[in-house]
């Protein structure tokens, strides 16, 4: 149902001709009408960027570096780029920004010049009907309206778009995190399924944009090798892991009230886990794949149902990494000690399914450690008899699978090298090339083309708050110890036995 007094975009700026709305943008479908999610058969050609949130870190530093990377590569393609903020850019100021951005990802070519050219900014209040209605103005044709604000700032951008309308054929990006508990997430489903279709709207994770974690779908579906133990009979343990030697890096306002939990396991790292451990898909086209990574994280749960136990949290305290003095966390600017934010986060989870029953997932980020580890560690079980006569330790075999940088290794026993008779640890390594694009430009082309497979569908990330929840009352009950360890060590001593 349209809310009092909503209207169409379109028929906004035609009943007043002189007020902003007389555009170019089209909205051709009556704001507040369910859109329709069967899948067109071409999805409309997207004409726009508009960028919400243009003058934020994200914007600069990731999001247009990235759409610079992707005309590079795809001189071919052409893009009205439009920024939107509460900053107050001129024209020159804002290419200026946006050359800067490209730059920074050595991007060049005739897309990226033709970009340059036309590329416009309007600073509007996007929380308000005419500040959105204005910068929607700017687009032309359909529109691909990129949310790089603050999650509430996002929510009622949303709420006035549905007010609103968009022109046909546009599409939603969505940052993470997406909503702040399952029920907040399923509201700001209902009301951007309002907008547009579902297959329209992108909750962007980008790390199913990295070429490490795209190749998961090619190392486990096109080897013989690897998939018939892929499975609990063989597996014994598996460690998904991102510890960033990065520690708070001025986010305090994000970050104080996110933490480790919801910053990187909520979303990354469950996204990851579901990639792994999903079962085959027929095809790779969005609604296979998508449904295998839900039918995963369905089955998921904290491990035993027992969130405190198969959970730990800790806080970073004054430390060095490398030549970087580090204060404590509670000492960065913007934080707030009371909120007990946890800088390390652990949770062990099972996927319930037969293929999985028994084997422990734990995931695990931190930051300001040490020893910076981004991989899927996966510990098989150990050879059920080694032969009398082999001497040495026959330890379990352990496949690495890095998130970053782009490598898989395979610890073996061996009795090759030396004496023939002595069993010795020998790694298989291979090195590879990294992608074309980084993950935001493979997110960026799946939101321009319409190719929403590698977004996350709505009932996904309702699942993953389902899944941390317990977890998150039991942190703020108080029943797990906010435990602590020095910025640059590998986080707290009484933790080194849990993962290798
Ligand atoms: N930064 C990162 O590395 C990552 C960020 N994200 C997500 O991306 C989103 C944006 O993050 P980030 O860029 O870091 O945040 P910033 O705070 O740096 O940027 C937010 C942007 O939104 C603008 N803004 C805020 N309120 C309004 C308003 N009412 N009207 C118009 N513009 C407004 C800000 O303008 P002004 O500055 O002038 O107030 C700024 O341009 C968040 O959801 C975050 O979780 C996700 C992954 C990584
Ligand atoms: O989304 C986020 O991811 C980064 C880690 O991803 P990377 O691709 O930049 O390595 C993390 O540092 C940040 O806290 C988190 O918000």
């Amino acid at each position: 149902m349209a809310p009092e007094g909503a209207r169409d975009h379109q028929a906004d700026a035609a009943s007043n001709p002189g007020e902003p709305g007389t555009g170019s943008a089209r909205a051709s479908r009556s704001a507040g009408s369910r859109p329709s999610d069967s899948p067109p058969a071409e999805p409309p050609r997207i004409e726009t960027l508009l960028v919400l949130g243009a003058s934020g870190d994200l914007a600069s530093r990731l999001l247009l570096p990235a759409l610079g990377q992707l005309l590079t590569v795809e001189p071919d393609r052409r893009i009205l780029l439009v920024g939107a903020g509460a900053e107050q850019y001129d024209e020159e100021q804002w290419r200026t920004r946006v050359s800067d951005a490209f730059r920074s990802s050595q991007a060049s070519g005739d897309a990226v010049d033709e970009l340059l050219s036309h590329t416009r900014y309007r600073s509007a209040d996007l929380t308000s009907d005419d500040g959105v209605r204005s910068v929607l103005d700017e687009c032309e044709g359909a529109v691909a309206i990129y949310f790089a604000l603050p999650p509430a700032i996002t929510f009622r951008a949303c709420q006035a778009l549905e007010r609103i309308g968009v022109p046909d054929g546009s599409v939603l990006g969505l940052e993470k995190p997406f909503g702040s508990d399952a029920a907040s997430a399923h509201e700001l489903n209902e009301l951007v399924q309002r907008i547009v279709p579902e297959r329209s709207i992108h909750r962007v994770d980008h790390f199913l944009g990295r070429t490490t974690v795209l190749n998961l779908l090619g190392l486990r579906f096109a080897n013989r090798v690897f998939e018939p133990l892929w499975n609990s009979t063989h597996i014994e343990r598996v460690d998904i892991v991102y510890d960033e030697e990065l520690a708070l890096e001025n986010r305090a306002r994000y970050y104080d009230h996110a933490g480790a939990l919801v910053d990187m396991l909520q979303s990354h790292l469950l996204q990851v886990l579901a990639i792994f451990a999903m079962e085959p898909p027929a095809t790779l086209g969005e609604a296979d794949l998508r449904d295998a990574k839900s039918t995963t994280l369905r089955a998921t749960q904290v491990w035993g149902g027992d969130a405190a136990g198969s959970s730990r949290r800790a806080r970073y305290t004054a430390g060095r990494i490398g030549d970087r003095t580090l204060p404590a966390y509670t000492d960065e600017a913007g934080v707030d000690p009371s909120n007990e934010t946890e800088t390390l986060a652990e949770l062990t989870v099972e996927v319930g399914t037969w293929r999985w029953a028994g084997v422990p997932f734990t995931l695990r980020s931190g930051k300001a450690i040490g020893r910076k580890r981004r991989e899927i560690m996966v510990t098989f079980r150990e050879a059920p008899r080694v032969p009398s006569g082999l001497e040495g330790e026959a330890p379990a075999n352990v496949l690495h699978i890095a998130l970053a940088p782009e490598r898989i290794a395979l610890e073996l026993n061996m009795n090759g090298p030396g004496d023939p008779e002595t069993l010795s640890r020998e790694v298989m390594q291979a090195d590879f090339d990294p992608g074309r694009l980084k993950a935001y430009g493979e997110v960026l082309r799946g939101i321009l083309d319409g190719d929403p497979s590698l977004s996350i569908r709505a009932d996904t990330a309702e699942q993953c708050w389902r899944i941390v929840e317990p977890v998150l009352e039991a942190w703020r009950a108080g029943t797990v110890p906010l435990e602590e360890y020095a910025a640059g060590s590998n986080g707290p001593d009484a933790w080194r036995t849990s993962i290798r």
